[in-house]
């Protein structure tokens, strides 16, 4: 079974309160967007494995320690996961990004793919999908599905807000994903919202409400 991980950094918390806050206007909303995904990129990467190596000093000669070039890739998840990419990017700047375009259906919830375009290496990339919002989770789901159809083996998901039916769904259909999260929310109201939640993500990031 896949792992949950809270991360529970203070500053992250503090952020996520205003991504909350229904009083946050666009701007303000990007740009803490950006600042939490890369608070959580730091700590994503806490596991990425190093390599010794030989530098010079000003005074002699040290034995020191470089990233051992671990493939990464980001996949945005389409609108609102784009407002996570460039504060990972500032943390991972050699990470390649591939797009997946998925709308939720507001009367089914079902999600729709409208658009793909990836590495063309992800088979040897370690890939984290982003999207702040897990709510269903159906979104995620078919997400990581297409991934896999192309031969991606090595997957994490990272969200700034999930409900518990969103994760569940992941851990049943994805046991290989581990999860990476801001805050696990309380639950779905009737229209598949996250409660309390941040409201709609993507309208938020691009004021298109
Ligand atoms: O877990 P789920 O129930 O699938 O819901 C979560 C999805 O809903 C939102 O996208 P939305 O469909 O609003 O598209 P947008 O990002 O273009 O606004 C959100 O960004 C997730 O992708
Ligand atoms: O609460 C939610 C649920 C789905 N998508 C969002 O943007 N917000
Ligand atoms: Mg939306």
């Amino acid at each position: 079974m896949g792992n949950v991980f809270v991360l529970d950094h203070p500053l992250i918390q503090h952020k996520l309160t205003y991504i909350r806050d229904k009083n946050t206007g666009t701007k303000e909303f990007r740009e803490l967007v950006d600042e939490v995904s890369m608070l959580m990129a730091f700590e994503i990467t806490r596991n990425l494995p190093l390599q010794e190596a030989t530098t010079e000093t000003p005074v002699t000669e040290a034995t020191t320690q470089v990233l051992a070039g671990k493939k990464i890739g980001l996949i945005p998840i389409l609108r609102a996961g784009l407002g996570m990419v460039d504060g990972m990017l500032n943390l991972l700047p050699a990470a390649k990004v591939g797009h997946v375009g998925l709308y939720r259906d507001p009367e089914t919830l079902t999600p729709h793919e409208y658009y793909i375009k990836l590495p063309s290496d992800i088979s040897e990339r370690e890939l984290i999908v982003l999207d702040p919002m897990l709510a269903t989770g159906g979104s995620a789901n078919d997400a990581i599905h297409s991934l896999k159809k192309r031969g991606a083996g090595n997957i994490r998901l990272m969200c700034l807000v999930a409900a518990p039916e969103g994760v569940e769904v992941i851990k049943q259909d994805h046991p290989d994903v581990d999860i990476y999260l801001g805050a696990m929310d309380d639950k779905l109201d009737e229209k598949g919202y996250i409660v309390p939640g941040l409201g709609d993500a993507g309208d938020r990031l691009f004021g298109t409400k």
